[in-house]
């Protein structure tokens, strides 16, 4: 039997079997080796460790010497590798938020916190990282592809390509359009409150996040689609939410994601079993795409035979199939990534919101109690309606919503933004702006401008293979800032960790516009598309289900909800987010 190795290998394909002589390694189908041993040895040493230990040690010098951000303050082992990052985020699982906050403690509120990125621990400078579409943000290529989700409009990096992507959605989600979309909300909402009707009898423990999510995702669905994924139907709810799987699943690739962005095409190729074998909860994700590609598919041949309703009201996958698009914008891939980032940004995160906030108001009898007094002026029966309009109107409920928001933090992740063409100033330091590698070295632009290749990592010709080009070929400053520093921030938020509504009573008092700090969505040009949605979403289901129902907290403290690790969104410390409650009382008056 031969004795097959690499060599052996590379012997068919290379008939002069040059492989043996550089490497020097042994098989039963090779030639003798010519090379005296201590020449292949040595040979061996350099190209296998002496060579990679070289360049990582050059690029270990530039990093810390030469490169642009050399001067900025932070420890040198986070200057000088990411695998300082890779340790505290992957390693230890979504832990390096707190060691930015000892380094920003050490060294002040700017630090470079990796060989290329800056953070700044400074809740006025947000907007500024933030900035809205007069001035260009583009996404780093690290961060874009941790959603999972490379071609939708959370994966898309330059600052044009993804204006014209929102362009196509933006007004499905104008306060206008969400305004209309009330009655359906209302709908599910009411749905969920007869389930909550029915427990009472049954003493049945509710997961409230997953009955949140069973409407959020109700909604959402029923907008992207046209029809609901019936979670609000009777038996589902509590019990199961694939969406929310899928979501977990994200979070525990979120920052692996990051580092080996690759993994991703490999496990979209993967068999489910394997999968599933490897890793369920990533299992769950890449089913839930697969579903959606298929449905994709679906749409697009009924497409191309014009079998669309015209009568049907229209769909945001309508907009998204639309035959007028190039076709470079409805691949399969593109249609996936966008319906999984949809349907999973439109579930959580809102799910998340309304559940802290009700957390906070079952386990603070006399914060509810002030909340129903206001909530009778508009619903003086148990029964009544009020819409989003009538009920933004209402200061502690505005109170209780702004710190839903505020304690669910949206995502924990540091969402970094790149500025591509003018440089971002912060006191007296000046973050460079994004630059090709050949100008950095040689001062001239001119094989980049030749290729078409724009300084903002764009291509003139809109090709997705020279963006790609770009995306090595420039290199960008991401600068970031986390959302949770901002929300827990006690110059602006006294005594943070504390549910507390009137302060923002308090704060529209003194003038002060404090709902500028409320940074669950981001800010700016790439601010969440949803957030008109989100926010009809949570007041009237808070408004509605505090109006009529009495919770109980059942085995839960504020240790299930709090953040402990950063995994793209906040977890606690053990277990899944989420408060278990039973409903202890039907409100008759
Ligand atoms: C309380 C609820 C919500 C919170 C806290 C939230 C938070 C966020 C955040 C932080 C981002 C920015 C991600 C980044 O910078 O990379 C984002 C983006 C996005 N969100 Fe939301 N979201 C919420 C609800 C929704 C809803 C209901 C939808 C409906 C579909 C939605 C759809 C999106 C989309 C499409 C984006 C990508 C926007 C873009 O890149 O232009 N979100 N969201």
């Amino acid at each position: 039997m031969h004795h097959l190795t690499r060599g052996a290998i590379f012997a068919h394909l290379d008939p002069c079997h040059r492989p043996f002589y550089i490497y020097g390694l042994r098989s039963s189908l090779s030639p003798p080796v010519r090379y005296s041993s201590i020449m292949d040895s040595s040979t061996l040493f350099v190209s296998l460790v002496a060579l990679p230990l070289g360049l990582l040690a050059l690029r270990t010098v530039y990093h810390l010497y030469f490169h642009p951000l050399s001067r900025f303050p932070g420890p040198k082992l986070a200057a000088a590798t990411s695998l300082y990052e890779f340790y505290y985020d992957v390693i230890k699982s979504g832990m390096y938020i707190w060691e930015i906050e000892r380094m920003h403690e050490k060294y002040g509120p700017i630090v470079r916190i990796s060989p290329h990125e800056i953070h700044i621990k400074d809740s006025n400078y947000y907007d500024e990282i933030h900035a809205g579409a007069s001035r260009k943000r583009s996404k780093d290529p690290r961060y874009a592809i941790a959603f999972g989700a490379p071609y939708s409009l959370v994966g898309t990096i330059t600052h044009d390509h993804h204006r014209f992507r929102r362009g196509l959605l933006s007004n499905y989600f104008s306060k206008r359009s969400v305004v209309d979309l009330g009655p359906s909300i209302d709908d599910k909402v009411e749905k969920l409150i007869a389930r909550f009707d029915q427990t009472y009898h049954s003493g049945e423990v509710l997961h409230l996040h997953l009955d949140f999510a069973a409407l959020t995702a109700d909604v959402i669905t029923d907008y992207c689609y046209g029809w609901s994924y019936g979670y609000l139907e009777t038996g589902k709810g509590s019990r199961s939410n694939d969406l929310v799987d899928a979501v977990n699943g994200l979070m525990v690739m979120f920052h692996i994601n990051r580092f080996f962005p690759f993994l991703i095409t490999i496990f979209r190729n993967t068999s489910p079993t394997l999968l599933r074998w490897l890793q369920p909860q990533m299992a769950d994700l890449f089913n839930l795409k697969a579903r959606l590609r298929q449905q994709a598919s679906d749409t697009l041949q009924k497409q191309s035979l014009r079998k669309i309703d015209s009568e049907a009201r229209p769909t945001i996958f309508d907009a998204l199939t639309n035959l007028e698009l190039p076709e470079s914008e409805r691949t399969l891939d593109r249609l996936e990534d966008e319906s999984a980032l949809l349907l999973g940004a439109g579930t959580e995160t809102t799910a998340r919101s309304i559940t802290v906030a009700m957390f906070h108001l079952i386990n603070n009898k006399e914060i509810m109690a002030k909340l129903r007094t206001e909530l009778k002026t508009v619903l003086p029966t148990p029964r009544s309606k009020a819409s989003w309009v009538d009920l933004e109107q209402l200061p502690y409920l505005t109170g209780v919503v702004n710190e839903g928001l505020r304690l669910s933090h949206g995502m924990t992740a540091r969402l970094a933004r790149v500025s591509p063409t003018e440089p971002m100033l912060y006191q007296d330091w000046t973050i460079p702006a994004g630059v090709s590698q050949w100008y950095r070295f040689t001062g001239c632009n001119l094989p980049m401008r030749l290729m078409g290749v724009k300084s903002d990592g764009g291509s003139k010709a809109g090709s997705p293979f020279l963006e790609k080009v770009a995306d090595y070929c420039i290199s960008q400053t991401p600068v970031s800032q986390s959302n949770y520093f901002v929300h827990m921030d006690p110059t602006l938020f006294p005594e943070p960790n504390k549910f507390d509504p009137e302060r923002w009573i308090r704060a529209a008092e003194k003038g002060e516009y404090l709902s500028r700090y409320i940074v669950s969505f981001t800010k700016g040009s790439r601010q969440c598309l949803g957030m008109n949605l989100a926010y009809a979403e949570i007041y009237l289901s808070l408004a509605h289900i505090a109006r009529r129902i009495d919770f109980a907290l059942h085995q839960t403290t504020a240790d299930n909800i709090c953040v402990y690790r950063d995994m793209g969104i906040g977890c606690p410390e053990v277990g899944l987010f989420g408060v278990r409650a039973t409903v202890e009382g039907l409100i008759k008056e």
